[in-house]
């Protein structure tokens, strides 16, 4: 592999006699693996069913290397959502961060959105996800995994860091940034990572990271955990973006993290740490750990409960066991479930508040893709459950029209051994597919 000579040069001072199992790494494949949607599905429950040969990554719970040969993107439970490819290292700021439930979690540059993912495994419905990217075409990713995910509690925005500070200010008490960088880590993974390492180096990079990191300050609350990672060895990018928020002022401290299945030592310490391809099965990766205090905080306000638009609420009672509760808005045609709670949004631009429930048109529901993979099998009526095995699944899932020995009629919730894929309507045994295109398998 053709390696920038700056690169090898910094890489060999760095790491000394480590250099030769380092560089030698580029010759071995990298790893691959998947991170389960406990919203979804337990990880043992996923266990048990999963067909295909799985070993935990050390560094998380619900994150697993799969073997590169399995087609673990064709399997239905790729489309029911129940886990996502994800690259073994990118699984563990995250768990360094360690949101909890009711955290109102801020995912700064998040698209595509896997570590969002994580972050909404581990606060559920409770409390908040703000999840930004400030590229417009990688936002729409987010959203789209946001609807794959089914969840509900978030705020998906496409805006800069300093004007979500401007109008949403200091109430984050999980932050995690995981900034663009120069990529240096991903140079095994994808060899077009060197390319544009060539035009956005270290230092590039190191200066739009300046811009992202000075915004902490007015987005902390007074009892923040702050994770800042990159996929990056170089010292400009990594240690000296931590050592400069920590000069820049007393309102941030060194936070321990401790991650399973990697070395602490001099370099690696419990406050920043690398993941090393040499050391860890996993492509390079950087930590860094904060915690972050200030006075001017926020308070929090939540959605009030409200009753839903009459033609959903005769919708919920012919299909659905439990109700939805919360606060329901209608923005245009577009029926929309808020989280629990709200931010500030004026000026800012917003692409999704909530789970769009579907939409209202002359006088008639039509229920969305995002609705849902939301609900649970269980919560609803009538439902087609074909079997992942079955090739009728992937005949839906390619938006095909099927026929089943089935008598019920109109409108059903598609499952996938029990976990929903999307809606049909069923006339004479004939599945009217409503899978929508943009997210038919090819
Ligand atoms: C390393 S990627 C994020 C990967 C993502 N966290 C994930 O796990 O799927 C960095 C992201 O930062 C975004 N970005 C670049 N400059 C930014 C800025 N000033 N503010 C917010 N996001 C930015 C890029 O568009 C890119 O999607």
């Amino acid at each position: 592999m053709n390696l920038p000579e700056i690169f090898t040069m910094r890489m060999k001072e760095k790491l000394g006699k480590s250099y030769l199992d380092f560089i030698q790494t580029y010759n071995e494949d990298y790893h691959v693996s998947l991170s389960v949607n406990t919203l979804k599905i337990s990880v043992d429950h996923f266990l048990e069913i999963f067909p295909y040969k799985l070993e935990p990554v050390p560094w998380t719970s619900d994150g697993f290397y799969y073997q590169p040969d399995n087609p673990v993107t064709k399997h239905p439970y790729y489309s029911a959502g129940l886990y996502y490819i994800q690259e073994p290292s990118a699984m563990s700021p995250v768990n360094a961060l360690n949101p909890t439930p009711d955290d109102f979690c801020l995912d700064l540059c998040a698209a595509p959105g896997g570590k969002s993912m994580q972050i909404s495994n581990l606060i559920g419905d409770r409390g908040l996800l703000v999840t930004n990217d400030i590229n417009e075409t990688r936002v729409k990713a987010i959203l789209r995994n946001v609807e794959k995910f089914g969840l509900r509690n978030v705020l998906v925005l496409n805006e800069s860091p300093d004007k979500i500070a401007k109008v949403i200010g200091n109430c984050f008490n999980s932050i995690l940034v995981d900034a663009p960088c120069s990529g240096e880590g991903m140079f095994r993974k994808d060899p077009r990572a060197v390319k544009s390492w060539e035009t956005y180096g270290p230092a590039e990079c190191h200066n739009i990271q300046r811009e992202i990191i000075d915004q902490l300050e007015n987005l902390m609350s007074d009892d923040s955990k702050i994770v800042y990672s990159t996929c990056t060895f170089a010292e400009t990018e990594n240690e000296d973006q931590i050592a400069y928020l920590l000069n820049q002022t007393e309102l941030f401290s060194q936070r321990e993290i401790q991650l399973s299945g990697i070395a602490y030592d001099d370099e690696n310490t419990k406050y920043m740490t690398h993941i090393w391809p040499h050391l860890q099965r996993g492509e390079g990766h950087f930590i860094g750990s904060l915690s972050g205090s200030t006075s001017h905080v926020k308070s929090r306000e939540k959605y009030v409960d409200n009753e839903p638009p009459e033609i959903f609420k005769l919708f919920m009672d012919k299909h659905m066991k439990e109700p939805l509760v919360g606060h329901f808005v209608l923005e245009g045609e577009r029926l929309i479930l808020k989280p629990e709670y709200k931010v500030p949004t004026k000026g800012l631009r917003v692409v999704r508040e909530g789970l769009l429930l579907g939409e209202i048109k002359k006088g008639r529901f039509t229920p969305s893709q995002a609705l849902a993979l939301y609900l649970k099998s269980e919560n609803f009526t009538p439902i087609l459950d074909l079997e992942s095995q079955n090739f009728d699944t992937v005949k839906y899932l390619k938006g095909e029209t099927i026929f089943v020995d089935v008598k019920t009629e109109g409108l059903h919730l598609v499952c996938t051994d029990g976990f929903p894929l999307g809606f049909a309507k069923l006339s004479s045994g004939t599945v009217k597919n409503m899978y929508p295109p943009s997210w038919r398998m090819l």
